[in-house]
């Protein structure tokens, strides 16, 4: 079984300016992603990128269509991820202290993930004392302190500098490749979905429907700073663009 399965997905809200009218979001959506796959859905502002991972997260009902998950997802959303009330280590053990994981145990899985987040150091500070991106970190160590084998990522790094957004990618990629997760990452950026994703799911503008998929050629593990190098990234980025831009010409095969 794949670890997500979407299946003829539509959303449709009530229109905000006219009480007859619906405003369609999502449109005939279908999607897979495969056990330890990472896909990228790649789409403009307003797209319906969010309801789709809303719905896979079971936030939100869709109009028609199903999503299957292998497991329960663990969800990571751009901002206000963490509880400020708790701090990073309590976070981090807020999932296991749901599953009422034993104290011992929860405490030696909330060590494992504070280094592989390299959080150690700050286990006993508050959200509001530690920099956005290691309130990142502490929610990715959240969601990889669930049992379940599938990540829904809604722009996690979106809100943040891009030397420290490159740089958890790369973190991400590292932890990533060690778990045997099966990750949904929603992006508006044509680097970011390249740099990550084994395949890359392009949605038009509202109402979203899927318009593309294009497989990233690039092995594991990746050096994302390495990956500017290689000739095939500029194509990528050039076909991805030309996607989002309506080019249908663009819509070749990835040059291998
Ligand atoms: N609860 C809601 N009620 C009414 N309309 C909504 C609701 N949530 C989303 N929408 C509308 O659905 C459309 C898609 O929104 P969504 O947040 O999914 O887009 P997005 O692709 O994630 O955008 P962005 O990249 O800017 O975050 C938008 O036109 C939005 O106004």
């Amino acid at each position: 079984m794949s670890g997500i399965s979407v299946e003829g997905l539509w959303k449709a809200y009530p229109s905000a300016e006219n009480r007859d009218e619906v405003l369609v979001a999502l449109e005939d959506v279908s999607l897979e992603v495969g056990e330890r796959e990472f896909v990228c859905v790649l789409g403009p502002s307003g797209c319906g990128k969010s309801t789709l991972l809303r719905i896979a997260a079971g936030l939100e009902k869709p109009s028609l269509g199903t999503v299957e998950t292998q497991s329960r997802p663990s969800v990571v959303f751009q901002e206000h991820g963490v509880f400020p009330w708790l701090t990073v280590a309590e976070n981090v053990a807020y999932p296991l202290r749901l599953r009422r994981v034993p104290r011992a145990a929860r405490r030696a899985r909330v060590a494992e993930l504070l280094e592989l987040v390299g959080l150690t150091e700050f286990a006993g500070y508050y959200p509001s004392q530690i920099s956005g991106g290691m309130r990142q970190r502490t929610s990715v160590a959240r969601a990889l302190a669930d049992d379940g084998n599938v990540l829904l990522m809604d722009e996690p790094f979106g809100a943040l500098d891009e030397q420290t957004r490159v740089a958890l990618q790369q973190e991400l990629l590292r932890i990533w490749e060690q778990t045997e997760k099966s990750v949904l990452f929603i992006t508006h950026s044509v680097d970011e979905a390249l740099t990550l994703a084994d395949r890359v799911v392009v949605m038009s503008h509202r109402p979203g429907r899927i318009i593309a998929e294009v497989e990233i050629p690039f092995g594991r593990p990746r050096d994302i700073i390495e990956l500017r190098r290689d000739p095939r990234y500029g194509e990528i980025t050039y076909q991805l663009w030309n996607l989002l831009e309506g080019d249908t010409a663009a819509e070749e095969v990835v040059p291998q």
